[in-house]
């Protein structure tokens, strides 16, 4: 129903295309009750077929994943031929062009962004999904320099639990884990772990423990699990890699032991906080009080409104004032539309 792409229109301010994902491009937005930047990913159906599944994989795991490293979903709106999914602005870009940008980052600044990386593992796996195609490419940052988790796509929530086999193969080459190349039957949470290890190497290095043109070449080396550490690698930090780029997944540290690992709590001494600070259950007072007045709305109505979670612009609304409060700026919506750079 064509009408609903007006949906868009009527909440949103839409402008230029700022990126594109696989297969969908991602155009800069702003919501314009809360005046807050937004990425708007549309997608096609149409060039989809039956990676239409993948999406609402995605769709629906963002929707049970709420954390300060995940790259938040506030709103989907479906056509009779698009999808289009209001996310969580991240200005600085992805960590792939991040690290081409510096070369390789210093043992200090990757130690900041790998424990926010473990933090939002810990995370999906406590809600028990595996993500599956961890890489610098899926993780951006946000306009703090914080990063957060993207694509979904590939993610699993195995029916019994983390601890529960998966087989499908999937994943980008040079961070699959060797007992998805070997199609045996793997643990999500497991292959998760090898995928941080390749992405922890990538950030220190500059470039992958394993690669090669030919992708039969590129699974024998990550069969093998040989690789060479630089010179410039602490020795601690060659030990943690080691750890995680284990070929055996039943000898790899697991997410809870990289939580307090020594090389994780160098410099911070604390163990990694995981825990979401916006717990999905949680309701704030302020940002009802001031959509209930927006709204003509008793605070009763508008708190049970937005329990329902129907990721509409009642839920867009709620979690961009959220985000406008804990950012520190006021809890204001601006009834009128404002005129804006
Ligand atoms: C694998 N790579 C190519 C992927 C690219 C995709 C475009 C990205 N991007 C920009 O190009 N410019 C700026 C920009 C700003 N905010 C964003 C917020 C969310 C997403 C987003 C979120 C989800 Cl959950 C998702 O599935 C997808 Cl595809 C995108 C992308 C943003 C973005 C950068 C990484």
């Amino acid at each position: 129903t064509e009408f609903r792409a007006e949906e868009l229109y009527k909440y949103y301010k839409v402008y230029e295309t700022i990126g594109s994902g696989g297969f969908a491009k991602v155009k800069l937005g702003r919501h314009i009750l809360t005046g807050e930047k937004v990425a708007i990913k549309i997608i096609n159906k149409e060039d989809l077929g039956d990676d239409l599944s993948r999406v609402k994989l995605e769709i629906e795991a963002m929707k049970n994943l709420s954390h300060q490293h995940i790259c938040r979903l506030y709103q989907v709106i479906e056509t009779s031929t698009q999808i289009f999914m209001v996310l969580e602005h991240c200005p600085g870009g992805d960590l792939f062009d991040y690290i081409i940008a510096k070369a390789r980052l210093s043992e200090e600044e990757t130690r900041v962004f790998f424990r926010q990386i473990v933090s939002a593992m810990a995370y999906v796996h406590s809600q028990g999904y595996a993500h599956r195609d961890l890489k610098p490419e899926n993780i951006l940052i946000d306009e703090d320099h914080n990063l957060k988790l993207i694509d979904f796509g590939l993610c699993a929530k195995p029916k019994g639990g983390l601890g529960y086999e998966l087989m499908t193969c999937c994943g980008t080459p040079a961070y699959v884990a060797p007992e998805l190349i070997q199609d045996r039957a793997y643990i999500g949470s497991e292959a998760d772990v090898w995928s941080m290890g390749v992405l922890l190497f990538a950030l220190l290095c500059g470039h992958l423990p394993f690669d090669d043109d030919n992708c039969v070449v590129l699974y024998r080396k990550i069969t093998r699990g040989k690789y060479d550490n630089p010179h410039w690698l602490s020795p601690g930090s060659v030990l943690l890699l080691n750890q995680m780029m284990q070929v055996d997944p039943k000898r790899r540290v697991t997410v809870r032991q990289l939580l307090d690992h020594p090389w994780v709590m160098k410099d911070h001494n604390s163990p990694v906080e995981w825990y979401s600070r916006q717990p999905l259950g949680h309701i704030d007072e302020d940002c009802i009080t001031e959509m209930a007045v927006n709204m003509k709305r008793s605070r009763e109505s508008t708190t049970a409104l937005v329990r329902e979670w129907r990721y509409d612009h009642t839920t867009a609304t709620y979690l961009l004032l959220l985000s406008k409060k804990q950012r520190g700026k006021p809890v204001r919506l601006c009834p009128q539309p404002a005129v804006y750079d």
